[in-house]
């Protein structure tokens, strides 16, 4: 039986009636197939000289069943197609909704083309070899069954005979087949594999052309096409064997059933020679069904059972996170104990509080206050902390800067603020509220946060500013001036086509309309991650400029720049060393101080 998932569900939602419909034309189908090999008994026999039948009737018998055959293999076409395009589209849109409601980090866990691929290539062989297929599969079933009625009818020792032979194909189908759900799950995972190979492929081209490592990428490519194509060919070398076994049992049986009946007709007389006909006839529906239900149903189950892998898959993510989740908390929970026990009270205040507004995001004041970084410990991977007891302290409305060498976990510290990764103990509180509390979705509504890696869609500028939602105009033209795009708009309009991921656009362009969007949202807090590392100098400065600006936001800025015209106008450098602030104060200050921020200065001035 059948156990949907989530997922899956989807296939029958509001579609019922299509499917019910799709299996009608299919049974009323059947009965016209069926009736063929009646009508040639018929006709011989009365071309045999039977007096039996009119010709009248013939004529009459044929047209009936010319008709119902039309009729109802229109009818099975347009339900059947109705039914599984309608299924597909409301999976993909359940599954990408799903997705959409996911974390950030659940849903980096898995490589892109997972998704990619259980969306294109997989969706596509469920919907050839799962969806199409119910009406087929229910079509050969009564073509089965109608036929063994049938031949019981005319003779019942032949239509054993015929039951007890086919039974050879139907043991070499199932016997042949018993590989495929195995080599259909293979074969979508070498799937996810070459997508998730192309698309490194789309995205560095102009790495592998500038690094001229064409000929490396070639082998590379042909290893994991070789991977792809041998699993393919082993799917495809199974489903011809099947073929072929199901073929050559079928072709005895038929033959054996053809025999025995020209014997009985020709020796006993029991039957007439329209009977012979119709009977190697109707052989063929009970053989097809016997030797390719087999298959059909192993190549049905093997391609639904892609919508449990996708499902599992997903799933997992969010169950592993949680595990790893819950034992983080554990952790902090413990080290939180060991804090002292008025700290715990006002915790437990804050986070009774906070549930008493759960489920009233929407109505929540925006995250106002200062953002406190107390005793963070965080590592990605267990001996090798990033962070190692860090506090921080930035007041509303500051504009921070942190600094460090490479690796001293600046974007680090911006990603735990975000939720996206957890710290092993400490806390970060907002305003007083623990962002652990908050979670990911009201972090993510109060606090903008832009990326190095900026994502331009393939759509036009105003697109990519407003998010493909509707802005008020005097917004829109406020941010732009803000951002400086004033003179990119000019000169090329709100439609224009920034093209796939910004590409006719340059790069302080791209980042100016990450910021534009940033503004848009008038969120109280922003971070900025290193977001000038492609620009030169002077564009470097205007979008620094720009964020600097912003009034009322409390802004953290992760900078490798130290242009002294920027950090002299913040109103505070952090800088880290080994997990912790080594160094903070003005830029003046620090200068004067003639620590390790001076001396990071003077190497990048040298
Ligand atoms: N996803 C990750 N998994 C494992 N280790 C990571 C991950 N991201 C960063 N790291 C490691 O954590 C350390 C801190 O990284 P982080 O990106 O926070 O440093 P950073 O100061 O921002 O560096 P940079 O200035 O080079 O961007 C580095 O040693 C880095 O290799």
């Amino acid at each position: 039986m059948l156990k949907c998932n989530p997922l899956s569900r989807n296939f029958f939602k509001n579609n019922s009636l299509n499917l019910f419909m799709a299996v009608l034309g299919t049974s009323v189908l059947s009965l016209a197939i069926l009736s063929v090999p009646q009508l040639f008994q018929i006709l011989i026999d009365y071309l045999s000289g039977s007096r039996e039948y009119s010709l009248r009737g013939i004529i009459l018998l044929t047209a009936g069943i010319f008709l119902m055959e039309f009729f109802s293999a229109v009818a099975t076409y347009f339900f059947r197609t109705k039914f599984s395009t309608r299924a597909v589209l409301q999976y993909r849109n359940f599954a990408c909704d799903y997705l959409l409601k996911k974390k950030v980090a659940d849903f980096y866990a898995s490589n892109s083309s997972v998704y990619l691929s259980a969306l294109s290539t997989d969706l596509m062989k469920i919907k050839e070899q799962f969806l199409d297929q119910i009406p087929i599969i229910t079509q050969i079933l009564f073509c089965g069954i109608g036929a063994m009625i049938v031949m019981l009818r005319y003779n019942v020792f032949l239509a054993c005979m015929s039951c007890v032979l086919s039974l050879i194909p139907f043991f070499a189908a199932l016997y042949s087949g018993k590989n495929m759900g195995e080599l259909e799950d293979r074969l979508s995972t070498r799937n996810a594999e070459y997508l998730a190979f192309l698309k490194d492929f789309s995205i560095g081209f102009t790495i592998i052309k500038s690094y001229k490592v064409e000929a490396i990428f070639s082998k590379l490519h042909g290893a994991v096409n070789e991977k792809t194509e041998e699993t393919m060919l082993k799917r495809e070398r199974c489903v011809e064997k099947v073929n072929y076994f199901a073929a050559i049992s079928g072709y005895i049986t038929r033959l054996s059933i053809l025999f025995l009946s020209a014997y009985i007709a020709f020796t006993r007389h029991s039957i007439s020679i329209g009977t012979v006909i119709a009977f190697s006839q109707l052989i063929h529906y009970l053989i097809d069904p016997l030797s390719s239900l087999p298959s059909m149903l192993s190549e049905a189950k093997a391609a639904y059972r892609l919508t449990d892998k996708f499902w599992d898959t997903i799933k997992r993510e969010e169950e592993l996170r949680k595990v790893v989740g819950n034992k983080k908390a554990l952790e902090q929970q413990e080290f939180i104990e060991h804090q002292s026990t008025t700290e715990h009270k006002d915790r437990v205040g804050d986070k009774i509080a906070i549930e008493e507004q759960s489920g009233m995001a929407e109505a929540l004041p925006s995250l106002r206050g200062e953002i406190l970084f107390n005793q963070i410990c965080f590592s990605y991977s267990e001996g090798k902390e990033v962070l190692k007891g860090l506090n921080l302290r930035v007041k509303e409305g500051e504009k921070v800067v942190l600094l460090g060498t490479s690796g001293s976990g600046k974007s680090s510290i911006l990603k735990i603020l975000m939720s996206m990764e957890r710290a092993q103990s400490g806390t970060i509180r907002i305003g007083g509220q623990d962002t652990m509390d908050l979670g990911e979705d009201r972090i993510f509504k109060e606090i903008s946060y832009i990326q190095q890696e900026v994502f331009i869609f393939d759509g036009t500028i105003r697109e990519n500013i407003c998010l493909f939602q509707n802005c008020r105009e005097e917004e829109l033209q406020s941010v732009i001036e803000r951002a400086g795009l004033r003179n990119l708009v000019k000169e090329k309009g709100l439609d224009y086509l920034c093209g796939e991921n910004g590409a006719a656009l340059s790069g302080g362009e791209r980042q100016r309309i990450s910021i534009a969007r940033s503004l848009l949202r008038k969120t109280p807090i922003l971070l900025a991650d290193e977001i000038t590392a492609s620009l030169d100098k002077e564009n470097t400065y205007l979008v620094l400029d720009t964020l600097l600006n912003i009034e009322n936001t409390t802004e953290i800025l992760v900078l490798h720049d130290l242009d002294s015209r920027i950090l002299s106008r913040v109103d505070r450098i952090c800088v880290l060393k080994n997990g912790k602030v080594e160094e903070e104060g003005n830029f003046t200050e620090l200068l004067e101080k003639k620590g390790y921020f001076y001396a990071l200065y003077h190497v990048e001035a040298e």
